[in-house]
């Protein structure tokens, strides 16, 4: 058989639980429908370190959305806790930031307003957010479009505007579910350099939402790979590339070599599954 690669972490043991910024104990989550019980999330069981780039990978429907919406207090777990500084979540965290597949930008306002928008919402003073929104537009080159409207940028350019939103109230954890999804294959390979770019200067806590097992490889601290439902994590890896994340690190032996261990272990999960 062969060694463990030194990539792949095994799980915390008990007694360090808890010490981390996020820690997702046993947590399960079952939507009661009129067909009956769905489980989408059966004993997730990790832990998040502050300033740890983490994605999610894994086959449709196999809860990685509803996992997000508990660790943002939008959806309540069945059983288990989830615990954010050592506190239990019990509402809907402002101190999140939130970006998803739709940038779901306001066509009427410019793309500096839909950066402040949460600011205004959260009825903060908007002149102290400023130099943050201009710090955000020029780190993601989108300083010059700041007083366009979202339909005169392409899709690229408003999923950024929707990523400086996402970080304009200097938010403790920043959630993206499947930003870039919807863009063609060279805008989002552009994305995510831009992303690795970005990371490079906010240095912020992630929990990123991903089909394409690349993208999760080159952006992430760490990867877990989820099954289908009722999911269960199969492998935690530690992601061994240095930053700056650089585009010919796609090239190299070790990048693949990751990328197929995800692929086999989402393929065995998922024969297993069909099999039962
Ligand atoms: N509000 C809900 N009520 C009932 N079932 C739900 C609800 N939300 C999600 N589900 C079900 O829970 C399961 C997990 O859904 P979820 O959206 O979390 O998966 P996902 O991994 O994010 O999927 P995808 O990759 O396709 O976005 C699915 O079977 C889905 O139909």
């Amino acid at each position: 058989m062969n060694p463990q690669p030194e990539w792949l972490q095994t799980r915390s043991t008990a007694d360090d639980r808890g010490a981390s910024y996020l820690s997702i104990q046993d947590v399960n989550k079952t939507y009661r429908t009129r067909n009956g019980d769905v489980h989408a999330v059966e004993h997730a069981d990790f832990d998040i370190d502050e300033g740890d780039f983490v994605s999610l990978v894994g086959p449709s429907g196999c809860g990685k959305s509803t996992l997000m919406s508990m660790i943002g207090g939008l959806e309540t777990p069945t059983g288990g806790r989830i615990l954010v500084g050592g506190a239990p979540i019990t509402a809907p965290r402002r101190d999140f930031g939130y970006v998803f597949q739709d940038p779901t930008l306001l066509p009427w306002k410019s793309v500096l307003d839909n950066v402040l928008f949460p600011i205004r919402t959260q009825k903060r003073v908007v002149a102290d957010y400023l130099a943050e929104a201009e710090r955000l537009l020029r780190l993601t080159g989108l300083w010059d479009f700041r007083d366009k409207r979202p339909a005169e940028l392409s899709g690229g350019m408003r999923q950024r505007v929707a990523i400086c939103r996402g970080l304009i109230n200097d938010p403790r954890l920043l959630m993206m579910d499947e930003p870039f999804s919807a863009l063609d294959a060279i805008t989002r390979d552009d994305m995510n350099l831009a992303l690795a770019k970005l990371w490079d200067e906010v240095h912020k806590t992630a929990i990123f939402i991903t089909h394409s097992i690349r993208e999760a490889v080159f952006l992430s601290d760490r990867v877990l790979v989820m099954t289908a439902r009722p999911s269960r994590i199969v492998a935690d890896i530690r992601i061994p590339f240095a930053r700056p994340r650089i585009d010919t690190m796609q090239d190299e032996a070790l990048f693949s070599e990751i990328c197929a261990y995800i692929r086999d272990e989402i393929h065995q999960a998922h024969d297993k599954h069909v099999s039962r």
